[in-house]
């Protein structure tokens, strides 16, 4: 290519550029104009919601069948992610609270899902996130639910038994360790590897293999293993890409999951219902009485209405010895006639059903 024809195309370019950020500023204008409605038209004693999770579901999928490349679909979703999360941070900063420290991959799903624009704030465990959201701290909390490879994150399932929050979203991580050091670590003499326990699980074959007789070490997150590495010579942390820039680490092995595929769902928690947008979840918690067939019965109505189950769990009811509540997560919105059915059916079999929230099918 001559310099005379990449010369026209920094030319064109530029000008493109002028009129993308032209663009952009009149969409800022927009979202800036909807906040002004929305706070106009609030009723006495009605707060303002300026994060509307079905509408930017709606836009980001829009924005995927629009899409004729050369940026696949998922590319061009991330940058309009970002442009709606700077557009709603005009109207209202949102702050959002995650298992901290910073680095971990539940910060990575807040910032997936909400955008790099959000406010985020690291809490030390699980059971704190929702505490923050029910006082009203944050707007929204994200929380690890299950891994495809190590199964359902049971701190997780517990605390909604015992806080009154509703789920707002979800969000899917792919989850890719790798095994890092310091600058000062001996790499021949490592004798220990930190990680958050779900993560050396979610390695326990490649550690067979590689690291068999090194002592790991479960903390409390991966990004806390990270931060240890620093000042220890002779150990090695399993942590992802944040937390490896966050604190400077070098990749010795990368992305030593044991399963290619592995992945990790978050829910958004918070206190706002979510309207339905056609393509939705519902969670349900459902206690049944500890009689035979309970499950089964417990299970008709859905399959009666041809909803699609994706996840059931089981968790101790902690209101008696051997008795039990399933967690199930389905298709569709608690507002669709057909669900509303099979939910009135389920309430009459069952001790206790608690709608934990629907909300838009994860796009990202
Ligand atoms: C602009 C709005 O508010 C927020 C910003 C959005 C955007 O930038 O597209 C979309 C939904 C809301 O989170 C709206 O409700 O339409």
């Amino acid at each position: 290519m001559s310099d005379h024809e990449l010369q026209a195309l920094r030319v064109r370019i530029d000008s493109l550029d002028e009129k993308i950020l032209e663009l952009i500023s009149q969409r800022a204008r927009c979202a800036q104009e909807v906040g002004r409605i929305k706070m106009a038209t609030l009723k006495e004693g009605e707060e303002a919601i300026f994060y509307r999770p079905e509408r930017e579901a709606q836009v980001l999928k829009r924005i995927m069948e629009l899409n004729k490349g050369p940026l696949d679909n998922e590319e061009m979703a991330r940058l309009f992610r970002e442009i709606m999360s700077t557009c709603l941070a005009l109207e209202q900063p949102l702050k959002v609270a995650y298992l901290g420290p910073e680095g971990t991959f539940s910060q990575a799903a807040a910032l997936k899902h909400f955008g790099q624009a959000v406010v985020s704030k690291p809490m030390a465990a699980i059971d704190e996130i929702f505490r923050e959201v029910a006082a009203g701290a944050v707007s929204f909390g994200v929380v690890p639910v299950e891994n495809s490879t190590e199964g359902a994150i049971n701190h997780t399932l517990d605390s909604f038994l015992e806080h009154d929050l509703v789920i707002c979203g979800e969000v899917e991580l792919r989850i890719h360790h790798h095994l890092l050091v310091a600058e000062n670590t001996k790499t021949e003499k490592i004798s220990r590897i930190y990680s958050h326990a779900q993560s050396l699980a979610q390695c326990r074959k490649w550690l067979d293999a590689h690291y068999p007789n090194v002592e790991r070490v479960a903390v409390s997150s991966n990004a806390e293993a990270a931060k240890r590495v620093k000042s220890e010579w002779n150990s090695a942390a399993i942590a992802g890409d944040m937390a490896a820039q966050l604190y400077g680490l070098s990749i010795l092995a990368d992305k030593i999951e044991d399963r290619p595929d592995n992945s990790t769902r978050f829910l958004i928690i918070g206190n706002q219902t979510v309207p339905a947008t056609g393509d939705d979840k519902t969670s349900v918690i459902i206690s049944m009485s500890n009689k035979p067939g309970a499950l089964h019965e417990l299970l008709i109505p859905f399959h009666a209405s041809g909803i699609d189950l994706t996840r059931i769990e089981t968790r101790p009811s902690r209101s008696g010895k051997w008795s039990y509540v399933f967690f199930i997560d389905f298709y569709g919105h608690k507002d669709d006639p057909l669900v509303r059915d099979a939910l009135e059916k389920v309430a009459q079999e069952s001790v206790g059903l608690k709608v934990l929230g629907s909300y838009p099918n994860a796009v990202l």
